[in-house]
């Protein structure tokens, strides 16, 4: 099964999300930025990977956040959000059409990845918990 690291970047109680690019699979859906992790690097090192290549800026991956398996038809993912810190706010889109700060509880009416739901849900309950730093 193929581990993606997904970033949860928090800013003023708003997250980041990008926006996936026609062409992509799954056009149009939200999701946090990252990707697939790849042989011989950690985690956190395909996350920080992803961001530079994605948002053209460093970032420092902080702490998993949650880990949840979706099985999508081709096969499953480990999706392991990740706590991270944007080093540069200045991004860059190289693959996504569109990126949002978005209010936590706002999230409910994007349209997310569907194994993204799980992290969306859990970041509205720590939200509105008063559990996220
Ligand atoms: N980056 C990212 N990918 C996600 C999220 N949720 C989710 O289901 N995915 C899926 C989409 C992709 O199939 C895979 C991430 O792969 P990737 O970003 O490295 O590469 P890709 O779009 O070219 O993926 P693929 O077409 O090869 O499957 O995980 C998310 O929040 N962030």
């Amino acid at each position: 099964m193929k581990n993606v690291a997904a970033a949860v970047f928090i800013r003023d109680g708003s997250v980041l999300l990008a926006r996936r690019a026609p062409g992509q699979r799954m056009a149009g859906f939200w999701e946090f930025p990252g990707g697939k992790q790849e042989e011989r690097e950690t985690i956190f090192e395909c996350l920080e990977r992803e961001i530079r290549e994605e948002f053209n800026v460093p970032c420092k991956a902080l702490e998993i956040y949650c880990k949840h398996v979706h099985r999508y038809g081709a096969g499953a993912i480990n999706l392991i959000a990740i706590r991270s810190e944007l080093l540069d706010h200045r991004i860059e889109l190289r693959v996504h059409d569109a990126s949002e700060w978005i209010q936590i509880p706002e999230l409910n009416s994007y349209r997310v990845s569907p194994a993204d739901i799980f992290v969306s849900e859990k970041l509205i309950s720590d939200y509105i918990g008063g559990r996220l730093a």
